[in-house]
């Protein structure tokens, strides 16, 4: 594996059983990020976006194939150590928050760190410098439903990066907001990924923030196919 990858998914089959039929989704996909890269996934609904992000954020096992995060190859392992890269090494931002609800703000983007094993005080601090680098510092004692939906993407963002992972993993982050919150909300994310040097796969219906990316990839016939920018 080349020096600067940070993910590869190889050869992804992954099936769903409906009933009587069974529906592929993903047949023999391959996808390679390499540090600090941004790729946009864009594909029409139903192709297996979400799949595709699930099985390489390790929340979802593929029937087939092999995913590598960081030089490991995570197909053979158990629970537990799937769940400590998932942790260490990736971060995900969903289409809606899912912020916890009876925490503030600054205590969502504590949680990964606290959990990582960091201090309070530690946790505390770079919880409020992504916070205020997002522009909802101001917002920090608040909880998710005293938000509005633009900072409650905001805190997300700063909550999936809170750990500083290898790779961030984006399933339409700005799907659920309107035109202008969405795109005031991309411009934060993509600030923030550049200047952390984060390698990115974000999927997206918007072509705008498509073309910002340094890739483009769309699903053809369960397959990652590169797209011209
Ligand atoms: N747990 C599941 N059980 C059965 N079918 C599923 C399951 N998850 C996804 N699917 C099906 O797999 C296909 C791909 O779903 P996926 O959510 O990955 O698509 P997507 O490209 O992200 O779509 P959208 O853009 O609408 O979010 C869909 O037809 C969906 O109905």
């Amino acid at each position: 594996m080349a020096k600067d990858v940070v993910l590869t998914l190889t050869g992804i089959d992954r099936h769903y059983g409906q009933g009587e039929t069974v529906l592929s989704i993903l047949k023999g996909a391959d996808f390679t990020l390499r540090s600090g890269e941004t790729v946009a996934l864009v594909a029409p609904s139903g192709t297996g976006k979400s799949t595709l992000l699930h099985v390489a954020g390790l929340l979802e096992h593929p029937d087939g194939g092999e995913v590598t995060v960081g030089g490991v190859a995570c197909q053979e392992l158990g629970d537990e150590e799937r769940t400590a890269i998932r942790r260490k090494s990736i971060g995900f931002v969903y289409q809606f928050h899912h912020l916890l609800p009876e925490f503030s703000a600054l205590e969502n983007v504590m949680m990964p760190q606290l959990i990582a094993g960091l201090s309070k005080p530690e946790a505390a601090e770079r919880a409020k410098q992504l916070l205020d680098y997002m522009r909802v510092g101001h917002r920090a004692d608040h909880r998710p439903a005293e938000l509005s939906g633009g900072e409650q993407q905001r805190v997300a963002i700063a909550r999936a990066v809170a750990n500083a992972p290898l790779v961030l993993l984006a399933d339409e982050p700005t799907g659920n907001l309107d035109p202008e919150t969405a795109s005031y909300v991309f411009s934060a994310l993509e600030a923030l990924v550049r200047q952390s040097g984060l390698s990115a796969m974000i999927a997206t219906h918007n072509h705008d923030i498509a073309r910002r990316m340094d890739r483009c990839v769309t699903l053809v016939d369960g397959k990652v196919v590169e797209l011209e920018v």
